[in-house]
């Protein structure tokens, strides 16, 4: 297996995302974890920035033992000075030097000739190399350069005596068959390319910074530089633990390796993304919160039977515990009962685990995950089998602040289905109101409470009521994603109990199951 280097630039084009601003604290912490993570080659800022990254990169070159440090700078005096002042006290100090070559910088931006480039890279290669004996070299913008004069320029950069010559896609614009042939070319034709180690430096405009990552190593690339979790200038870099993963899941077809410990990954990415303020989206590749989970029937069925049937990756590989299987709307049975198992449920039979199942798909169609205290709240509210001598059919509330509340109930009742619209003081005393004419029972409300049982407004919200009525008492519970049905489901469930109770000793079927 060919080892390929990581260069993690985190701390550097990382840090160019708009709004990233990471102080020589932040910049430390995330250098340790990198560390941890084992790449093998730290940039940690532009010196020549502002005093407060050179101070952040000496901080960094100062900590850091196990990973060369280096730093950016122009093809300028000053800066590759700034380098050598800010990695001072570092264990393996390199520096990056870059230059763009393309005739579109060339022309618009350094408003050079080429002849100019080439003066300008062997002068600022030849100082860093009085300050360092290891200096890389970025010809950027190196994707939209003339082949034959990229080759000019790393035939020089080889020459001079550098360690590194990277091939920055600045701009994203490559796609893999173009950029693997860059590599290709210049070992083909570059006189003691063998002498020095060819780079990758990727950007994801197009959304091809991992393909051209690994097309590079394909043809040649010993080292691929890019950040955690891709964050970067614009569209971000290649996202390392993108390219780390794809060498290790499919090792048969690149025939490469990393010295990544791998398991580092998942918590080198949560540090980045906590300190940077850089959300990571859900579906990201190996660190998104999705990318080991599955929420549908199908995907979990084949999940609980043999797990590589829907994933490549283990979780525990980047350092995960497990993979999730989300309850949701396109959740199914063996998924369901699995869940229902795992909270302690195993005792159901299969016509409750039907008919809770039943029920959370109705929950499901109106919240996007359904939590296990979801469930819970659930099961406890169907396996109290109280007869329901009344139902609520439909329930309509219509609230303005500049009128009075009203409630109109459809409920199912012995003598029939019956409907009626009534005031309130509040939505939920219109509520109740209506289903006192509709049962003709006389009950005080002796308590009410609510509370949420899950996160989020699209919460369940759980309504528990104490009715009275003359000596007896009932307590009545409803639950719901709204909390006027959740109250008035409550309010029916304590009118049941209280008839049941009143018609003598109870008929439900509760002793079959053991609440919680
Ligand atoms: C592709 C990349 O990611 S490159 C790295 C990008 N990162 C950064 O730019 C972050 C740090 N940069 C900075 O803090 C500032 O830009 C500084 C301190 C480097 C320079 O600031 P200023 O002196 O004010 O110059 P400014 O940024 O406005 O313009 C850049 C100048 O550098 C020149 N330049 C750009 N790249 C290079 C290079 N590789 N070598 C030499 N000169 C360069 C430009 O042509 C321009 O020169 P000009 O002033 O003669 O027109
Ligand atoms: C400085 C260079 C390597 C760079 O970040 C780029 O070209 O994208
Ligand atoms: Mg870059």
């Amino acid at each position: 297996m060919r080892k390929i280097y990581i260069f993690d630039t985190t701390l550097r084009d990382g840090e160019q995302s708009p709004g990233v601003n990471l102080n020589t604290q932040e910049k430390v912490e995330i250098a340790l974890q990198l560390e941890k993570l084992g790449v093998d080659r730290i940039e940690a800022g532009f010196p020549a920035a502002s005093p407060g990254d050179l101070a952040a990169v000496n901080a960094v070159a100062r900590a850091v033992k196990n990973a060369s440090v280096m730093g950016l700078a122009r093809s300028v005096e000053k800066d590759i000075d700034a380098v050598a002042e800010a990695l001072k006290g570092a264990q393996d100090p390199a520096i990056h030097i870059f230059l763009a070559t393309s005739p579109i910088h060339r022309q618009h931006k350094l408003r050079m000739s080429k002849e100019q480039v080439l003066e300008t890279a062997q002068k600022a290669i030849r100082y860093a190399k009085k300050h360092f004996s290891r200096v890389e070299f970025s010809a950027e913008d190196a994707g939209r350069t003339e082949l034959d004069f990229l080759c000019e320029v790393t035939t020089l950069a080889v020459r001079e005596g550098v360690s590194v010559v990277n091939i920055p896609d600045t701009v994203g614009y490559m796609n893999p068959a173009e950029f693997g042939n860059i590599f290709k070319t210049l070992k083909e034709n570059v006189a003691g390319i063998e002498n020095i180690q060819l780079s990758a430096h990727c950007h994801d405009d197009l959304g091809m910074a991992t393909a051209n990552s690994l097309a590079a190593i394909l043809n040649g690339a010993d080292q691929v530089e890019g950040t955690i979790n891709g964050i970067g200038e614009r569209a971000g870099n290649t996202a390392l633990e993108e390219v780390a993963l794809a060498l290790a899941t499919r090792a048969d077809y690149f025939q490469a390796t990393t010295s990544l410990n791998l398991k580092e990954i998942a918590r080198t990415s949560r540090l980045v993304s906590k300190l940077t303020g850089m959300v990571v989206p859900g579906n990201k590749a190996i660190v998104g919160a999705n990318a080991f989970a599955h929420e549908s029937g199908i995907h979990q069925d084949g999940m609980l039977k043999e797990k590589t049937t829907y994933e490549i990756i283990s979780p525990d590989t980047i350092g995960l515990r497990d993979s999730k299987l989300v309850l949701g709307k396109h959740s199914g049975r063996h998924a369901f009962r699995e869940k229902l198992v795992d909270l302690g449920y195993e005792q159901l039979t299969e016509e409750q685990v039907n008919a809770a199942f039943g029920k959370f798909k109705d929950v499901a169609d109106r919240k996007k995950n359904v939590s296990d205290e979801d469930i819970r709240a659930l099961l406890e509210e169907k396996m109290i089998e109280t007869p329901e001598v009344f139902a609520i059919e439909q329930l309509v509330v219509s609230f303005d602040t500049h009128a009075t509340p009203k409630a109109s109930i459809t409920l199912k009742t012995p003598k029939g289905i019956v409907k009626t619209t009534e005031e309130g003081n509040g939505s939920v005393d219109a509520i109740y109101h209506a289903i006192d004419k509709l049962t003709g029972e006389t009950v005080e409300l002796d308590d009410y409470t609510i509370k949420s049982v899950t996160d989020g407004t699209d919460a369940l919200g759980e309504v528990h009521v104490v009715l009275k009525q003359g000596d007896s008492s009932a307590h009545g519970r409803g639950v719901s994603t709204d909390i006027l049905e959740a109250s008035a489901r409550a309010y029916v469930d304590a009118l049941n109990r209280l008839v049941d109770k009143r018609n003598g000793p109870t008929r439900s079927r509760r002793d079959n199951v053991t609440l919680i």
